[in-house]
C-alpha cells in the first residue's frame, strides 16, 4: 500500500510491507473481558468503530470477522497520558512523528495518547495550529495537553479559548529547564488560578530548575562533563522540593494537581503525605509513574541503567578508587560524588538513558511500584521522547546538551503487565485501571475511552498471558535506532490491537491508515473538581473566627 509506505518513510523495506486496515464488523469470542471495575468471560461485538454488545454467546452472520480469544484477556486499549511526538526540544526534534510514534504504540497495545502542545513563542493558538498540522497523519486517536511557558494577558485569554473551543482540559507547567520552558512561582500561581476557573487540570514537571542549574555548574567546575553529570546535577531532593512546593501552592489555590513522571521516593513521599494530610484534604494530587521505572525491575534489583552500569562495574572489580566511587554513587543517590575517569564504554551507553527527572539509583523503583499498587500513584505514562544516537551525541562534550528523553510508547503495556501483573503485585482489573481507565476518567473521556462497554469506542487489545515478548531496536516500530529496554523479555503479549474498530495489529503485522486517527476533545470539569466549591466555602467560613477575634482584640 503506497499511501502507507509513503507515510512510513524512515522505515526499512520489510517494515514497509504493512497494509491498510479496514473498518469491519468484529466478534471477539470467549475471552476474559476485563474492565477496571469487573472481569467476566464474554463475547464482544463491534460495528462501525463502536462496541455494540458485551455478553456471552453472541451470534453473528458470515460478514463478521471472528477472533477467538479463549484463554486470553480482552481489555481496553492503553491510553498513554504523556508523549512528545515531533517535539522541538533542546535544539532538535524527537525522531518519532505522530504517524511513526502512533504505529509503534498500536503494535504495543496503546490506542490513544495525549501529547503536549508546546506554544510557539509563547502563543498557545500558534502552538495549537502547529500541532494540528503535526497530527494530520495520525493513525490512532489522540488528545492534547498544553504547556504554559510565559505569562501575560494574551496567554490568560488563550487558555480560556483552548478549554472552551479547542478541547484541551489540562495545562503543564515546567518547574525545570531554566532558560527555556521553566516558569517561576508567580506564574505557577497565576496559572493554577486560571486552571481552576475553567475546570482544567494543572500538571507540573516537578524539579527545582534553579537548583538544577546550580548543580550543573558544580559538575562543570568539577570537570564532570560526561553523561554521568546529568543525574548527579539533579538529585532526588530537587524533585522532592519542587513536588512539595507545587502541592502546597495548588493547595493554597485549592485546585487539583497532576504531577507528571514521578521518578523518586522523595517526590512520591510528598505526594503520599499530601494525599493523607488533613491540611490538604480538599486537594487531589494525581500523579503518573513513568514506565521507565518499571522497566528497571525486569533486571535484578534497581533501575535498569544502574543495573547495567553495575554489570559493567563488576568487570572492574578491585580496580581502585574508581569502583569504590561508583558504588558509593549507586548507593547514595542524593549526594554529590566526584567521579574521575569514568570508563568510556559506560559513558557512551549512558547517553541513551538521559532523561529528566533522571533515572535514579536502586531502591526508588521498588518503592514507586509499591506506591502504584497501593494507589498513592495512579497512572503509568511513558514520556515517550525519543532521540537517536546521533541526536544524543550532540552532548558528547557537555551533558547539558544531550537532548533529554527516552522511548516507551510501544513497550509500556508489555512492561507493566510483566512487571506488575505477572509478578502478582496487581490484578488484571488494576492493570486496566492504571494503563487506561484512570487516564480516561482524569481527562474526562470515560466511558467513551478506557472501557469495554456497549457504546464505548472499539479500542481493544487481546493479550495472551502465556505468550512472551522480547524488546529489541531491530524489531520495534519506532524510528529510534536504539531502545532503552533492549533485550528485555517477559510474559504476556499483546497479540491483537483494534483501534477505532480496525484490526491494526495481528500476527505481528501492522495495518495502519494515515489520517484515520481522530482528535479527541476533552471537556473540562472532570470528577476531580467535584467538591471544590464546597471546600472553598469551608475555607472562607474558617476565616470568620480569626477575623472576628482579631477585630474584637483591636
Ligand atoms: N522527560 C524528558 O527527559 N524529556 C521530555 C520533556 C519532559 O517531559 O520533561
Ligand atoms: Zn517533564
Ligand atoms: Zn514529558
Amino acid at each position: 500500500n503506497n499511501q502507507v509506505c509513503d507515510a512510513w518513510n524512515g522505515y526499512d523495506e520489510a517494515q514497509c510491507g504493512i497494509q491498510a486496515s479496514s473498518l469491519s464488523k468484529i466478534l471477539i469470542k470467549g475471552g476474559t473481558v476485563v474492565n477496571a471495575h469487573h472481569q467476566e468471560i464474554a463475547d464482544v461485538y463491534v460495528e462501525n468503530g463502536i462496541i455494540v454488545a458485551v455478553k456471552p454467546n453472541i451470534k453473528v452472520g458470515d460478514d463478521v470477522t471472528v477472533l477467538d480469544a479463549t484463554g486470553k484477556y480482552v481489555m481496553p486499549g492503553g491510553i498513554d497520558p504523556h508523549t512528545h511526538l515531533a517535539m522541538e526540544f533542546m535544539g532538535t526534534e524527537t525522531i518519532d512523528d505522530f504517524f511513526s510514534g502512533q504505529a509503534a504504540a498500536l503494535a504495543g497495545g496503546t490506542t490513544m495518547h495525549i501529547d503536549f502542545v508546546i506554544p510557539v513563542n509563547g502563543s498557545l493558538s500558534a502552538g495549537f495550529k502547529a500541532y494540528e498540522r503535526k497530527a494530520e497523519n495520525s493513525c490512532m486517536d489522540y488528545g492534547f495537553h498544553m504547556a504554559i511557558t510565559k505569562w501575560d494577558e494574551v496567554v490568560a485569554e488563550e487558555m480560556e479559548i483552548m478549554v472552551k473551543e479547542k478541547g484541551i482540559n489540562s495545562f503543564k507547567f515546567f518547574m525545570a529547564y531554566k532558560g527555556s520552558l521553566m516558569v517561576n512561582d508567580e506564574l505557577l500561581l497565576e496559572g493554577f488560578k486560571r486552571c481552576k476557573s475553567f475546570g482544567a487540570l494543572a500538571m507540573v514537571h516537578a524539579e527545582n530548575g534553579d537548583a538544577v542549574f546550580e548543580g550543573q555548574k558544580r559538575m562543570i567546575e568539577l570537570g564532570i562533563t560526561g553523561p554521568e553529570g546529568h543525574a548527579l546535577s539533579r538529585p532526588p531532593m530537587l524533585e522532592g522540593e519542587a513536588t512539595t512546593r507545587a502541592i502546597r501552592l495548588a493547595s493554597f489555590v485549592n485546585v487539583p494537581l497532576y504531577v507528571v513522571h514521578v521518578m523518586s521516593i522523595d517526590a512520591m513521599e510528598e505526594i503520599a503525605n499530601a494525599r493523607k494530610s488533613v491540611m490538604l484534604s480538599c486537594l487531589f494530587v494525581y500523579s503518573e509513574i513513568d514506565n521507565d521505572i518499571d522497566r528497571f525491575l525486569l533486571k535484578d534489583g534497581g533501575f535498569y541503567c544502574i543495573t547495567y552500569m553495575v554489570v559493567n562495574i563488576s568487570l572492574l572489580e578491585n580496580s581502585s578508587i574508581l569502583t569504590r566511587s561508583l558504588k558509593a554513587l549507586l548507593s547514595s543517590s542524593d549526594k554529590f560524588i566526584i567521579i574521575l575517569g569514568f570508563p568510556c564504554f559506560i559513558i557512551f551507553s549512558y547517553f541513551r538513558y538521559v532523561m529528566s527527572p533522571p533515572i535514579r539509583a536502586s531502591g526508588h523503583n521498588k518503592a514507586l511500584q509499591a506506591a502504584l499498587s497501593s494507589g498513592v500513584l495512579q497512572l503509568v505514562g511513558t514520556d515517550h521522547c525519543p532521540f537517536t544516537s546521533t541526536q544524543k551525541s550532540f552532548g558528547i562534550d557537555d551533558f547539558r546538551k544531550i537532548p533529554n528523553g527516552v522511548n516507551g510508547i510501544e513497550e509500556r503495556m508489555h512492561l507493566v503487565w510483566h512487571t506488575m501483573v505477572e509478578s502478582g503485585k496487581i490484578s488484571p482489573t488494576d492493570y486496566v485501571r492504571l494503563t487506561s481507565t484512570e487516564c480516561a476518567r482524569i481527562f474526562n473521556i470515560y466511558p467513551r475511552k478506557g472501557a469495554i462497554l456497549a457504546g464505548s469506542d472499539a479500542d481493544i487489545i487481546i493479550l495472551n498471558p502465556n505468550s512472551s515478548f522480547e524488546i529489541t531496536a531491530r524489531s520495534h516500530h519506532s524510528r529510534l535506532d536504539t531502545n532503552v529496554f533492549e533485550g528485555m523479555k517477559g510474559k504476556g503479549k499483546v497479540e491483537v490491537t483494534i483501534a477505532g474498530g480496525r484490526i491494526v495489529w495481528e500476527n505481528d503485522q501492522l495495518k495502519v491508515v494515515p489520517g484515520s486517527g481522530k482528535y479527541i476533545e476533552m471537556p473540562p470539569f472532570s470528577y476531580l473538581f467535584d467538591g471544590i466549591e464546597k471546600a472553598d466555602a469551608k475555607y472562607l467560613s474558617s476565616l470568620h473566627a480569626p477575623v472576628k477575634r482579631f477585630n474584637s482584640a483591636t
